[in-house]
């Protein structure tokens, strides 16, 4: 499969990294992106070819996959329009808050549109994936997305392209929160006299254990944390403390702040012609 990318940042990079060499060759793999030095790195790495700018070698591609910011996408769809005619190849966009409507609208109503929303974990093969395709979108498209996006983890296809803010809330920017937690355990670890290693490597092999034993286990989240949380004991003392400052409250009201921004973006970005 000929895959290019618009946008060889963050995102594209975990995504290249795990599919080059997996389910195509890096030589099959196209990113353009303005910065020379993330080309050369992104090159270096995966034996990918590279352009400044968005020119006619994107017509072999079969799926061209939207990477650039949210901000970038309309100026991407604009100089991208020339180039869809031949093959009429797959776009599949990773951008927050923008609608395939809008895309769509800017693209002339090219209608080969998924929309998704992956996550950084895809550099190591842990990503997920949430997806939806457009009514332009073949059989055989949806696949090839699905396949890219299996390719660096899971997917979930989504009914209702409304429901990919929320998605975007939870998993897309999911790592983060997940980081500042490991952040505060580390922290709270050194001010109790370990060592930055030691906090470290007790708050990382926690997070993936407990993470591990919550994906094998049938049984609610709510039963495996009663079960840690003896009657008088320390983790009652701790999550006490989490109750009466509202961590659990605080974490949902960021996660809707995070869905309501992506719908934001979309307003903002898509208003107009
Ligand atoms: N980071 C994440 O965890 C996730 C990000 N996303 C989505 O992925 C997209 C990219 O995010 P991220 O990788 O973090 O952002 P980055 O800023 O790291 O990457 C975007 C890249 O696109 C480049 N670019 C700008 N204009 C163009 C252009 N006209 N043609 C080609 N490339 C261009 C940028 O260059 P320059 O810096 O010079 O502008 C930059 O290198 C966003 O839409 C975001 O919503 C989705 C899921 C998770
Ligand atoms: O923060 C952002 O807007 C992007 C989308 C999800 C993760 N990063």
């Amino acid at each position: 499969m000929r895959i290019s990318f618009i946008g060889g940042g963050n995102m594209a990079s975990a995504l290249i990294a795990g599919l080059a060499g997996k389910l195509t060759d890096g030589a099959n793999i196209h990113v353009v992106d303005p910065n020379p030095d993330a080309l050369a790195r992104l090159q270096a790495a995966f034996g990918v070819g590279v352009a400044p700018q968005i020119d006619a070698t994107l017509a072999d591609s079969e799926v061209i996959v939207l990477a650039v910011k949210p901000q970038q996408m309309r100026e991407v769809a604009a100089a991208l329009l020339p180039h869809l005619g031949r093959a009429r190849p797959l776009l599949l966009s990773i951008a927050a808050g923008i609608r395939s409507a809008d895309l769509a609208r800017w693209l002339g109503g090219y209608g080969a549109i998924v929309r998704s929303m992956p996550n950084t974990p895809a550099l190591i093969g842990r990503g997920i994936t949430g997806m939806v395709a457009s009514a332009g979108v073949s059989a055989a498209q949806k696949a090839s997305a699905d396949a890219i996006m299996k390719a660096v983890g899971a997917t979930v296809w989504l009914a209702d392209e409304a429901l990919i803010d929320p998605v975007t809330a939870v998993s897309g920017s999911g790592p983060a929160y997940v980081f500042y937690f490991i952040e505060a355990m580390q922290q709270a670890a050194v001010e109790l006299g370990l060592s930055a290693q030691q906090g470290r490597e007790l708050a990382l092999a926690t997070f993936a254990g407990a993470a591990e034993l919550a994906a094998a286990s049938n049984e609610p989240v709510e039963l495996l944390r009663a079960r840690v949380t003896s009657k008088g004991g320390t983790t009652h003392a701790a999550i006490t403390r989490m109750e009466q400052d509202a961590v659990g409250p605080a974490i949902v009201a960021a996660i809707k702040a995070a869905a309501a921004r992506g719908r934001e973006l979309g307003d903002e970005l898509g208003a107009g012609d």
